[in-house]
């Protein structure tokens, strides 16, 4: 069975994806075991990144690796956090920091005024430099008090219209099923496929 590193330190991101990817014959590995791996994300856009996580991963270790670079865009906020979610208050922030952060600026802001989207992109890079680039995204709202236990990064403040619930709340299996990473995960299966069987 061939390996395939996600480039990523983020733990609640593999737990998603190795569920997601069960039914395909690939070993997952990640970050975590390769701890020495650092990856500056300075680029521009989520693609920048995920390109730059997997194609460094690619070069460091010579495996197949899925690099995932997501976040979120409010439109009250005109787009922002964008490429800076995961740094939205300072560039260690923690989960609760960057969530009170988010409230903060949206204090005032009245509740169907708070739409927002997760934007997910994927890059596949094989080890032979082929690279397959997809998107996925998941339209919500920003709620105004943290909801759920679930999850991670800002789950608990994201509301789910079709899921009637924050993604804090939803199971794996129902997060899974409609999220930003799933919807490009789902457009990037039949490579993956195709690396296992190769
Ligand atoms: O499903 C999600 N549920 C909640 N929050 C999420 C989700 N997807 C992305 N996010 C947030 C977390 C982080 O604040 C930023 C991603 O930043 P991003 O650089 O892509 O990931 P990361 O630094 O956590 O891990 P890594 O770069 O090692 O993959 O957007
Ligand atoms: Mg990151």
């Amino acid at each position: 069975m061939l390996d395939l590193v996600i480039a990523t330190k983020n733990a609640g991101k593999l737990k998603e994806f190795r569920e997601m990817l069960s039914d395909i014959p690939l070993n997952i590995i990640s970050l975590q075991d390769f701890p020495g791996i650092e990856v500056e994300e300075n680029g521009d856009t989520f693609e920048e990144n995920a390109v730059l996580k997997a194609k460094r991963v690619v070069e460091l270790t010579g495996i197949a690796s899925l690099g995932d670079d997501s976040g979120l865009e409010v439109a009250a906020l005109g787009g922002r956090p964008g490429v800076h979610t995961a740094r939205f208050a300072g560039p260690r922030a923690s989960d609760l920091e960057n969530i009170n952060k988010l409230l903060n600026e949206l204090k005032g802001v009245p509740p169907e005024k708070r739409q927002a989207r997760f934007v997910c992109c994927l890059c596949l890079v094989l080890s032979d430099g082929r690279i397959f680039v997809e998107y996925g995204y998941l339209e919500g709202y920003i709620i105004l008090e943290p909801r759920g236990t679930m999850g991670f990064g800002y789950d608990p403040v994201f509301f789910v219209p079709e899921l009637g619930k924050t993604l804090a709340e939803a199971t794996l299996e129902e997060k899974n099923a409609v999220s930003h990473r799933a919807r490009a995960t789902e457009k990037i299966r039949k490579h993956l496929l195709q690396y296992a069987r190769s």
